[in-house]
């Protein structure tokens, strides 16, 4: 059982072995770094020998129920950076990670068996999926000892003051309760890791998971200012906060585009190249040195939502994808295949949002004040069901993160931490407010785009664009 709803952080399911020798098998998922790892320190205490081991499953490049892919272009480019900067690390150590081109159901266990691992380590997860795949190799592998710990959150569940059966309904609740909790100083990287367990060269089956397949799409030729790793992650933590942006956060965070409107740390926290402690200590370094201000404390107050959402994914757990999200109630929704297509490709009647649209096609990520706005679009003037929505920035995005990015579509949809119902953003009004000269829709769509808009705007007007006569297919 994964311990995400007890309130150990650590050993959640150690049963007693007779082995002297701990030979461990570390399965990697969102903590894709050295250093602030309670995982690698952990191994470097108690373990003789290791093996590190990512699983990428062809599951994850099939069309899902939600009519998209687990895993898009970006995000595989992404993640395949960050994995290839860990081996790099890791080689320093003596040690290497091998990438397993197998579902870990389908893969682990035998992996376990065959080279007689005695203990198998992961971060706690609130993913679904990710838990029945950790339930099944546990039964699989009954005679084991099993360890999850925290990695990816700012507090200790333990450190909680309710149980999470108790969490609060709202983020404001959830923020009163948890703003004098201490949080702990990021932990520095480990000086020494075990060596290698000895890979079962001549067994053709483990020989066969770990050659690189033909499934898996190529990414080569994609370059991004998002590059993977921890290395990359770290660096752009502490350009970030070598300049004064922090003092300005607040009153940028809601602009369209533009590297220095917001930290950008979103996709190495995501894939776990940084630590969310790694954010806070290098903040409170910051404004030891600057003072604080109100705008760099929303930074933190930007931290609390996604630990909010972190504990909410634990505590939801399927609920996250449920059409009536945690609230019960179904949204006036549905699955209108046309007007879903025609927002993935960024061909709506709405310039802003196909300017959006593109950006997240062309590069993996848009910013906040984006999100909300083609969330919105989607629930409430395309009306469609908001899991497709969600789904599609699940192939998308760099910065993917299940409780984090389903969380925030069910509080736009209506359906989740929001007792006042779903948000529908005024797209005029926004367009007037973040893009008042069109230079973002230029940007993304080019110039014919606006003079056609303009042409439309003067013609009727903007709110005229009347859905009722798109296809209902
Ligand atoms: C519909 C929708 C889906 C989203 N999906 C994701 C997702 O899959 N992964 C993801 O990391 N963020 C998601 N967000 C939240 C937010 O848009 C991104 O975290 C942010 O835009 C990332 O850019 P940044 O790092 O520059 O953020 P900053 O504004 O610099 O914020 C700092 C950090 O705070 C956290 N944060 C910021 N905004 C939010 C928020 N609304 N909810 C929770 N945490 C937040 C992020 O970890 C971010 O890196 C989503 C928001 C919406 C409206």
């Amino acid at each position: 059982m994964n311990n995400a709803g007890g309130k150990g952080c650590v050993d959640s399911n150690i049963k007693t072995t007779s082995q002297s020798t701990v030979r461990a098998l570390y399965w990697l998922g969102d903590d894709l770094r050295m250093a602030d790892n309670a995982i690698f320190s952990d191994i470097a205490q108690h373990a003789q020998q290791l093996m590190i081991v990512y699983c990428i499953d062809p599951n994850w490049f099939r069309t899902t129920q939600y009519q998209a892919q687990y895993l898009g272009k970006h995000r595989l480019r992404f993640l395949l950076e960050s994995l290839r900067a860990l081996d790099e690390a890791l080689n320093q150590y003596g040690q290497q990670l091998h990438i397993v081109y197998a579902s870990a159901q389908k893969s682990l266990a035998y992996i376990i068996q065959a080279h007689d691992i005695s203990r198998v380590y992961r971060s706690d997860h609130c993913g679904a999926d990710e838990q029945t795949a950790w339930q099944s190799i546990q039964q699989q592998c009954p005679d084991i000892q099993y360890s999850t710990m925290t990695t990816q959150t700012l507090f200790h569940s333990q450190q909680l003051p309710f149980e999470l059966a108790e969490l609060a309904p709202t983020f404001s609740q959830f923020r009163k309760q948890v703003e004098n909790i201490n949080i702990t100083a990021a932990a520095d990287t480990i000086s020494w890791l075990p060596p290698m367990v000895a890979l079962k060269q001549q067994d053709k089956q483990l020989q066969a998971w770990l050659s690189y397949p033909d499934w898996v799409p190529q990414t080569q030729m994609m370059s991004n200012v998002f590059c993977g790793g921890e290395a990359q992650g770290l660096l752009q933590l502490e350009c970030y906060f070598s300049s004064n942006l922090a003092h300005h956060y607040k009153e940028m965070r809601n602009e369209l585009d533009g590297w220095e409107c917001s930290t950008k740390f979103s996709p190495w926290l995501a894939n776990g190249c940084l630590s969310a402690r790694q954010v806070v200590s290098a903040l409170q370094q910051f404004e030891s040195q600057h003072g604080a201000s109100q705008s760099s404390q929303w930074i933190l107050y930007e931290l609390i939502w996604r630990e909010y959402f972190h504990w909410y994914g634990f505590k939801f757990n399927k609920q996250l994808f449920r059409f009536s999200g945690i609230s019960g109630r179904k949204p006036l929704t549905s699955f209108y295949v046309q007007r879903i297509q025609a927002w993935k490709t960024a061909s709506t009647p709405f310039p802003l949002v196909n300017a959006l649209m593109k950006q997240l096609n062309d590069t993996g990520y848009m910013s906040n004040r984006g999100r909300q706005i083609v969330a919105s679009c989607f629930v409430n003037e395309l009306q469609c069901d908001w899991r497709y929505g969600a789904a599609y920035f699940q192939q998308q995005l760099i910065d993917y993160d299940v409780a984090v990015n389903w969380g925030n579509w069910q509080y736009l949809a209506g359906v989740g931490a929001d007792p006042r119902g779903a948000r529908h953003f005024n797209l005029e009004k926004q367009q007037q407010t973040y893009d008042p000269h069109g230079l973002f829709i230029n940007a993304w769509l080019g110039r014919e785009v606006l003079q056609q808009q303009d042409e439309v705007n003067a013609a009727y007007c903007m709110d005229s664009v009347d859905i009722a006569d798109w296809p209902r297919s």
